[in-house]
């Protein structure tokens, strides 16, 4: 099949990529020169296990391939993809601005029947908005050439994106149009036909399948982190609960680990989406609100953790941080925890020498880059040096098994406050390690 992506972010590269894998011909389009030049050149804008090695081997095999002119992906291609960004407005609402001009494009330079696939993360009713934007501009150039909009939203996880998108737990797509349905059917039956993954509904629902997936992913996450506070407060063990309880099918494993707060680019922006949704729908959705609450107040219990321990004035101390990124295997730094416990410790005094094995670039580029309190270093070791205690933040599986010898040898004092219940606590308390956790009970 012939397609375009629009947008080559995490999602727009990924799906391009997996696609082209297939077989099909695959036209990015984007509207960042650099990124289009370097992806040309097989400079990869992100880091995402596997993908460099399988976008290298398409383009030069020439099925995929990178463009700044949606118009020549229009003429080139019949199914076009919209993967741009719907980050959050000032009000918590999806900002669709990008989504629009997408629409807005396509409309002004679309010469044959389309089928116009929204991937994006968006509000139930964009489809409608897409189609009557695209529709206004084909009536501006007094033109009449049908095309279809179709709900596609994407599930896969950073840092094992590829893994995702070749083999999904589901396809949802959502279509008011029988022949667009088939055409998904076709297009994703590679990805699919080993179980029946493929879910077709209508466009509203698969709209807010997704929104529906993130908040109830999101909710387990806070649910659990507010047990994790309550254990701590009573003397119980949340890793023990959290064993305790995944045992029952019914709970499930998944999505049940305490730590400092959830981040990245879509909970945090998509659970405040679903809370503006329904207030817009005049619904108040209370559980949904207690999510993201809690959740910013988890941001900064590791902090709050070393300000009890070492008091409101950090003046003069030194803190090493092993992870920066929001979760391991990226180094997208949207919304990562690092950042608010970084600023929690560094506005009450305190130096931080950090350390991750992706995201430095990141940090030092965009989002730590106005705080001069903040150091990097070439290992995790290195960080340690003289500082009063260790933060760990991004579970790395480089951070899993240190060398906790060379970890007491190199840290000021050897104490260790762990976001993410990594380490053994009576091994670590056996070496003469003073070791923190989230939701145990301290001794
Ligand atoms: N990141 C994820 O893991 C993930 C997973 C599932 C769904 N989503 C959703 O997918 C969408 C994209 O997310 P992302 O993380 O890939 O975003 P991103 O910010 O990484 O990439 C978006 C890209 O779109 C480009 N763009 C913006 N306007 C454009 C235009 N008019 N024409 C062409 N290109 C344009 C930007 O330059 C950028 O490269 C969002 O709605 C997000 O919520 C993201
Ligand atoms: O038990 C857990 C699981 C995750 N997290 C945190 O939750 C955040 C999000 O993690 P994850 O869901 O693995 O990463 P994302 O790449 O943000 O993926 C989510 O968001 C995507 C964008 O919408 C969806 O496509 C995915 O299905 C959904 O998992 C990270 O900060 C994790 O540290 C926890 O704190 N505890």
């Amino acid at each position: 099949m012939k397609l375009s992506m629009v947008g080559t972010g995490y999602v727009g590269l990924v799906t391009g990529t997996c696609f082209a894998e297939m077989g099909n011909s695959v036209i990015c389009v984007d509207i960042d020169e650099n990124k289009i030049e370097n992806l040309k050149n097989g400079i990869i804008p992100i880091y995402e296990p596997g993908l460099e090695a399988m976008v290298k081997e398409n383009h030069a095999k020439g099925t995929l391939t990178f463009t700044t002119d949606i118009k020549e992906a229009l003429e080139a291609t019949d199914v076009i993809f919209i993967a741009v960004g719907t980050p959050q407005g000032e009000d918590g609402s999806a900002d669709l601005q990008y989504v629009l001009k997408v629409a807005e494009e396509i409309g002004k330079h679309m010469t044959h029947e389309m089928i116009v696939v929204d991937k994006s993360t968006v509000p139930v009713g964009t489809a409608d908005k897409v189609k009557e934007t695209i529709q206004k501009e084909l009536d501006k150039r007094g033109v009449n050439i049908p095309f279809h909009v179709i709900s596609n939203p994407e599930f896969l996880k950073e840092g094992s994106a590829i893994e995702d998108f070749m083999k999904p737990d589901r396809v949802v797509i959502g279509a008011e149009s029988e022949k667009a349905m088939e055409v998904m059917k076709d297009l994703y039956a590679p990805f699919t036909h080993n179980h029946e993954r493929f879910i077709a509904m209508d466009v509203r629902s698969a709209e807010m399948t997704k929104y529906t997936a993130n908040a109830i992913l999101a909710t387990k996450i806070s649910f659990m982190n507010e047990i994790a506070n309550i254990c701590e407060r009573v003397g119980a063990d949340v890793n023990k609960v959290r064993i305790g309880i995944g045992s029952d099918s019914r709970i499930g494993y998944s999505f049940i680990y305490p730590g400092c707060g959830y981040g990245g680019s879509c909970f945090p922006k998509d659970v405040q989406a679903l809370n503006k949704i329904a207030q817009d729908a005049g619904y108040e959705p209370r559980i949904i609100q207690a999510v993201e609450a809690v959740n910013k107040d988890q941001k900064k219990v590791l902090a709050d953790k070393v300000v009890k321990r070492f008091g409101e004035d950090l003046t003069g101390k030194r803190f090493a941080i092993w992870g920066l990124s929001f979760k391991p295997e990226t180094d997208d730094m949207r919304e990562a925890s690092s950042i608010t416990i970084i600023d929690e410790l560094t506005k009450r005094g305190a130096k931080i020498r950090a350390y991750d094995p992706k995201a430095m670039e990141e940090a030092k580029r965009h989002y730590l880059k106005d705080n001069p309190n903040v150091e990097y270093t070439k290992s995790k070791y290195d960080a340690l040096d003289g500082a009063d205690a260790m933060l760990l933040v991004t579970e790395w599986k480089e951070f899993r098994s240190p060398d906790f010898d060379e970890m007491k040898q190199r840290l000021g004092q050897p104490i260790i406050f762990d976001g993410r219940n990594q380490y053994n606590m009576e091994k670590l308390k056996k070496k003469g390690f003073e070791y923190h956790q989230i939701g145990v009970p301290e001794v």
